[in-house]
């Protein structure tokens, strides 16, 4: 059997009377894009958050690369080859594209983003952070300040941030968020590229992203994984659509 590059066992989080996460078991094969999809407070933002490191769980383990990170902090598990994008992106908008690339290959050599100085002159960490841009489709902004850039460049410019990281596995936090529809259909052709630079575990809102790029979907309701299988698979899930429409969400049916 395909080992999981990263590996989630019984993993549950409460919060009071909530279980936000409550025994996920997830595992993220090597080339695949798995999609975590569910209602509003499924638990997610949970989920993810406890497999990058942000949460610790009350019971449960997490391996990444056969390796127990359960304990490890966010830094740790990104020094062993986990990268993340958020919601809500992380760029430092007055340095160029460029710029924000060559900070995270600094931050993968393991330079504290405090001692940071512009590297105009550092030719190899340039050309690192330039090859990630090109991956993206953003070399033609690499020395554009941040700011100037519209809402899809930033989303795309926060993915060659993530593979400068050299990522071993990938958590993608909603991509398509905020993005139109010329914007969203440009990350589906990125996305699908990548995942044979690194598998991509997607939590995405975008039913028509989800079904067009995940080889498998695990579906959220109330914290516990209630379906997992193909997209054909989850389609005529009777349960999946349940707890859509249950939460007042009829996109799945669409989808
Ligand atoms: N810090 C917290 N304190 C208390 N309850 C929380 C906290 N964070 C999440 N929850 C609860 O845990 C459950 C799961 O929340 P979570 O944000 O993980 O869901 P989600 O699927 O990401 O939702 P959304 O799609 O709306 O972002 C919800 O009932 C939520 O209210």
């Amino acid at each position: 059997m395909t080992e999981a590059l990263l590996q989630a066992r019984s993993l549950s989080r409460r919060y009071g009377a909530i279980a936000a996460c409550d025994a996920v078991d997830l595992d993220l094969l090597p080339g695949e894009i798995h999609a975590v999809i569910g209602p509003n407070g499924a638990g997610k933002s949970t989920l993810i958050n406890l497999l990058s490191g942000l949460l610790k769980p009350d019971s449960g383990t997490v391996k990444l690369l056969g390796r127990d990170v359960t304990r490890s902090s966010a830094p740790q598990r990104a020094l062993l080859g986990m990268a993340r994008t958020f919601q809500i992106t992380s760029i430092f908008p007055h340095f160029t594209a460029q710029q924000n690339v060559a900070l995270a290959v600094q931050a993968r050599q393991g330079h504290s983003f405090r001692f940071w100085q512009p590297t105009v002159k550092d030719y190899p960490l340039n050309d690192e952070a330039r090859e990630s841009l090109r991956k993206v489709g953003l070399i033609m902004r690499a020395d554009q300040r941040a700011s100037s850039l519209a809402h899809g460049e930033r989303r795309q410019l926060e993915l060659a941030m993530a593979l400068a990281q050299a990522p071993k596995v990938l958590l993608l936090d909603e991509p398509m968020a905020g993005m139109g529809r010329e914007d969203s259909q440009r990350m589906i052709i990125l996305l699908s590229r990548l995942r044979m630079t690194a598998p991509i575990l997607l939590i995405e809102h975008d039913m028509d992203a989800v079904f067009a790029l995940a080889d498998r979907i695990s579906v959220l309701a109330g914290g516990r994984v209630i379906a997992n299988g193909t997209p054909d698979a989850i389609r005529q899930d009777s349960l999946v659509r349940e707890a859509y429409l249950g939460a007042g969400h009829e996109e799945i049916a669409d989808a």
